[in-house]
């Protein structure tokens, strides 16, 4: 070995410490967001989001603030082994489903008109302890196809202050650099508004990795579809209803006895859209009935059980697991910001709202 070859193999341990010292500090400024712009953590996702409600609710969720509590049961029709291994959907499996019915929007005061978004979230918990947390909106596909895109849609749609409302300029730049929000835009404008949550149909929308006993891996969607025919409710009825009509309807419809919606799952075919959210799969794709939730009982969510649950998308039973959607990444931890800042809200005795016992909703 030349006298350089040996220099250099001395010095190459106190180079190489240097350069992976020097990679970790690179590391940990791009985690800190020193380098490369601000990043985009949960803890500044859910202050844009703060921000777009204009106003603090404590104790609250920071999305879809309003909303009740539902129990039930889901029972497996058998159809989905054939996707899935998790037990909940083998024939004839009943799991016990703690949800919550809501609107989107940060108000939990705000009335059932204004809100064009209805959701359905629920926790399903297997006899094994396994757990499928789902989180569904009445829309067929998410506005943006990146967390940066709803990130920027929280901060355009800010309330100005000087007028209370959106700065026009901010959403039409906004649109500029997240045309995919058009298409959303003409489904809010066009899609009939359901008069009830009981006929509403809820949709994952970010697809899931499903995994069969065999171990065959394929993309799948979901929805629950209503049992109950779609009855629209034209904008005149709407302006007339009162503030808190869909809780008044639920209550209604279940003192007459249970709803019920059918879980269909929907399979990708090769070239669908897995990993964006804001691109629907065409309608001819194979679906799946794998199972009806039936739901029997609601609870104001102040005094009820779902209150405190956070339904994180990414919890899921053996058999089903996140895609590598980002946007799905992203809801884990903004719904885990917005849970840690509303409970803690609520062990400080910061949440009269959110808390006291009796409220309706
Ligand atoms: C980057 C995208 C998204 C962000 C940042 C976001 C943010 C949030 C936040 C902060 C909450 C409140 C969580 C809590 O305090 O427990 C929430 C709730 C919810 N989100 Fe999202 N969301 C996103 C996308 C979606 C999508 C694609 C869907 C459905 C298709 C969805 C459906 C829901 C539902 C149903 C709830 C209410 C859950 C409950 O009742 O607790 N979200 N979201």
């Amino acid at each position: 070995m030349s006298a350089f070859h040996s220099r250099l193999r001395r010095a190459w341990p106190l180079a190489a410490i240097a350069a992976i010292a020097a990679a970790l500090a690179g590391a940990f400024a791009w985690t800190a967001g020193w380098v490369g712009g601000p990043r985009l953590t949960a803890q500044r996702f859910t202050d844009a989001i703060e921000a777009g409600n204009g106003k603090a609710y404590p104790g609250f969720r920071r999305a879809h603030a309003k909303g009740v509590c539902v129990t039930g049961r889901f029972t497996g029709s058998g159809d989905g082994a054939a996707l899935t291994r998790a037990g909940m959907l083998a024939p004839g499996a009943t799991t016990p489903v703690l949800g919550r019915l809501s609107i989107a929007g940060g108000d939990p005061h705000a009335p059932d008109a204004t809100a064009r978004v209805r959701s359905m979230a629920l926790l399903l918990t297997g006899t094994d302890g396994q757990q499928w947390r789902m989180a569904m909106n009445n829309f067929p596909f998410f506005a943006v196809n990146t967390p940066q895109g709803f990130y920027d849609q929280a901060m355009a749609s800010r309330p100005d202050p000087a007028t209370g409302k959106p700065d026009p300029a901010k959403m039409a730049e906004l649109l500029r650099k997240h045309p995919e929000i058009a298409k959303f835009q003409q489904w809010a404008k066009t899609a009939p508004w359901p008069d009830s949550w009981a006929n509403t149909q809820f949709n994952s929308v970010n697809a899931f990795r499903f995994t069969d006993a065999a171990g065959n891996v394929r993309s799948v969607r979901w929805s629950m579809r209503p049992r109950l025919a779609f009855a629209a409710m034209e904008k005149s009825l709407r302006e007339d209803a009162e503030a808190d009509y869909l809780a008044d309807d639920l209550r209604a419809r279940l003192a007459d006895g249970p709803l019920r919606w059918d879980l269909v799952l929907t399979v990708a075919e090769p070239g669908d859209a897995v990993d964006d959210p804001s691109q629907a799969w065409p309608s001819n794709r194979r679906q799946v009935v794998a199972g009806t939730l039936e739901l029997d009982a609601t609870q104001a969510q102040a005094g009820g059980a779902c209150r405190d649950v956070n339904y994180d998308p990414t919890v899921l039973p053996d058999g089903i697991a996140p895609s590598d959607d980002p946007v799905l990444a992203a809801r884990a931890g903004v719904y885990s910001q917005s849970y840690n800042r509303r409970e803690r809200e609520i062990a400080r005795d910061q949440a009269p709202e959110a808390t006291v016992q009796g409220d309706t909703r």
